[in-house]
């Protein structure tokens, strides 16, 4: 697993990319060798093109995740722009998103003790976020990644917002983001703006 000490590099030559482990609106995610450490790392490859977000979105989601600093919020070993793309080199969570444990292994849902678990890992994550003026805005069962020693991390920044932001980027918390099903009503009730407190709704409900 990857350490924060050390510098990964952000030429693209230095990664080999394997297979492809998953997919969202405007990314591919890909397990991959970083070739000077020998570590397996996930690589996010953005679509600068198929972004519905600006640049400035985009690069504020890439500088949050090189800023985390906490075991259950993934963070970016660093980022950088190969063609139309923006790479996004992560640790690799071998075992997936909860979304996806469910599918393949769980289908008729997760036992009390596991979700109590992936919960308090999760509610740690918010916490920690909330804490750094975070709101993340998308937390759902895609978005709460496992690894190969059972440790929970919160991904996908795609759509955060910092409860600090002013002008344009505070309206932009009145606006329509996230996946519907795990919304909370506030979100999808047009105007009525949102806080913190939405996360723990969503939570709650879910
Ligand atoms: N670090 C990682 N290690 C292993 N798998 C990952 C990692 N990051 C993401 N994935 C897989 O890739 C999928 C898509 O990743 P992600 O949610 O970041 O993409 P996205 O395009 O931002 O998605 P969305 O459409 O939800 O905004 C995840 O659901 C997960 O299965």
């Amino acid at each position: 697993m990857g350490d924060g000490q050390k510098n990964y590099t952000s030429n693209p030559k230095d990664y080999k990319l394997l297979e492809e482990v998953g997919y969202g609106a405007s990314a591919t995610v890909y397990r991959a060798i970083h070739l000077p450490y020998n570590e397996v790392v996930a690589v996010k490859c953005l679509d600068l093109d198929r972004c519905g977000s600006n640049l400035d979105d985009i690069r504020r989601e890439a500088q949050i995740l090189s800023l985390i600093d906490h075991p259950n919020v993934i963070r970016a070993f660093c980022s950088f722009v190969v063609d139309c793309n923006l790479w996004v080199v992560m640790p690799f969570m071998a075992e997936g998103s909860c979304l996806h444990l469910m599918k393949i292994a769980y289908p008729d849902g997760f036992e009390e003790s596991a979700i109590g678990s992936i919960l308090k890992e999760t509610l740690n994550a918010l916490e920690y976020l909330h804490r750094h003026g975070h709101i993340h805005r998308d937390v759902k069962a895609g978005n709460i990644l496992v690894d190969s020693t059972g440790e929970v991390k919160l991904a996908d920044f795609g759509v955060s917002a910092s409860m600090f932001d002013r002008g344009d980027r505070q309206r932009s918390r009145n606006t329509f983001v996230g996946t519907p099903c795990w919304m909370a009503p506030e979100v999808l009730q047009p105007g009525t703006g949102y806080d913190f407190k939405w996360h723990w709704r969503g939570e709650g409900e879910k």
